[in-house]
């Protein structure tokens, strides 16, 4: 264990920085060594500063580790950042150039022309975009890495073995978002019981544009976006954890519901073939029952680093239509961060 890497976690308190510490706390190759946080955290031990939320207590290796101000320098050469977007970016930008490798969850840099936005099931060769990064910015060791919106992530991922074994030319997506999307306290609960909210900001711009270029090509140093139209509505409900998408998409090629599904069945891709830690077994798990998949049943499928499909059916309008459900802040956030780094080490970046 004493050869493991030190991270940082940037917004270590928040609703995602507390799954990053769940999911590296004991993490084979990583070592928590640097939590940060505002100024409200910064001085006070962990456990203090942090309204903990995720399990009973956070684990006994971070406890009383000292949140650090986020100006203040850091040791550590791999970088997880839950910061909120807009501050992110040039914090971001300031610790690659010192050598830092960032991995990032925040918006701002996501849809850079030299920002890999990735998935590793479904884009792991985004990675060489690193090299322009390098040579454009000046960065000799450092880089940014991105992982996609948290409704994306689950979409993409089901659509990924989709394009890749029919093609896809238009789709429809609708989410049901969890509350802990909104960060913590997030929506206020009066706002939420008994509610729905038809409006996320920014979310259905992110979740259009981040998915084809997501599922379309480096080439020739720069991407390439898929050809894909989509269009997405985007609701908030009183859910805790895990988004819900419902999925309509025209293919290219004609295929049964039942092609459908046994592709997003069977699909495994290099975190799979690796045997990466948090990588889950099955990325995409299909579901038979009529009135699944549900949060509070399938959100945890795969310790939460699953999209779980249900109610692959015919469309009326389109060609296919099912229902896709994933968890917001491990898939769809932490977890997403912590597998593009156990990647990225496997592949050498992170020589
Ligand atoms: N929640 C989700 O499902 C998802 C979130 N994301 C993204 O992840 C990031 C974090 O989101 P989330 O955890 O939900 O947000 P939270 O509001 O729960 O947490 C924000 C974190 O950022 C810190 N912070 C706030 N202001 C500052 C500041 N001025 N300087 C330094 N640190 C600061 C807070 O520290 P302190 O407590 O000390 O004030 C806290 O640790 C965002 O960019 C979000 O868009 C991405 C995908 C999904
Ligand atoms: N907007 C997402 C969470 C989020 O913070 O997304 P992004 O990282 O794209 O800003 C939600 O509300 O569920």
């Amino acid at each position: 264990m004493s050869d493991r890497i030190d991270v940082a976690i940037l917004g270590a308190t928040g609703s995602v920085g507390q799954r990053f510490v769940q999911l590296l706390a004991g993490h084979p190759w990583f070592r928590i060594a640097e939590l940060v946080g505002s100024e409200r955290s910064a001085g006070k031990p962990y456990w203090e500063a942090c309204d903990w939320r995720v399990s009973s207590a956070p684990p006994d290796e971070v406890r009383g580790l000292k949140v650090k101000h986020y100006e203040e320098p850091l040791h550590s050469t791999v970088v997880f950042s839950a910061l909120p977007g807009g501050l992110a970016g040039p914090i971001e930008e300031g610790l690659a150039a010192e050598g830092k490798r960032v991995f990032t969850n925040a918006r701002d840099h996501r849809m850079d022309p030299d920002v890999p936005l990735m998935i590793p099931e479904v884009n792991p060769d985004h990675a060489a975009a690193i090299e322009r990064q390098r040579r454009e910015r000046g960065w000799r060791d450092g880089f940014i890495v991105a992982n996609p919106n948290c409704s994306t992530i689950h979409l993409v991922l089901a659509l990924k073995p989709i394009q890749d074994a029919f093609g896809i030319e238009q789709g429809i997506v609708t989410t049901l978002q969890a509350a802990s999307g909104a960060g913590y306290p997030g929506v206020p609960s009066l706002d939420l019981i008994d509610n729905v909210i038809p409006y996320i900001g920014g979310e259905e711009e992110k979740i259009e544009s981040e998915s084809r270029k997501i599922l379309g090509r480096w080439e020739d140093g720069r991407f390439l976006d898929a050809p894909i139209t989509l269009s997405a509505h985007c609701n908030r409900v009183p859910v805790r954890d895990g988004h819900t998408e419902t999925v309509s998409l025209k293919l290219a090629q004609p295929a049964s519901p039942d092609e459908v599904a046994r592709v997003l069945a069977e699909f495994r891709a290099r975190p799979q073939e690796l045997g990466l830690p948090t990588a889950p077994a099955r990325p995409v798990v299909v579901l038979d029952q009529l009135d699944r998949p549900q949060p509070v049943l399938d959100r945890d499928v795969e310790r939460g680093m699953a999209s779980v499909v249900g109610r692959v059916r015919p469309c009326p309008v389109f060609d296919v239509r099912f229902v896709v459900l994933g968890h917001n802040t491990i898939r769809g956030a932490a977890g997403a961060s912590v597998l593009n780094a156990e990647l990225l080490l496997r592949e050498g970046w992170l020589d």
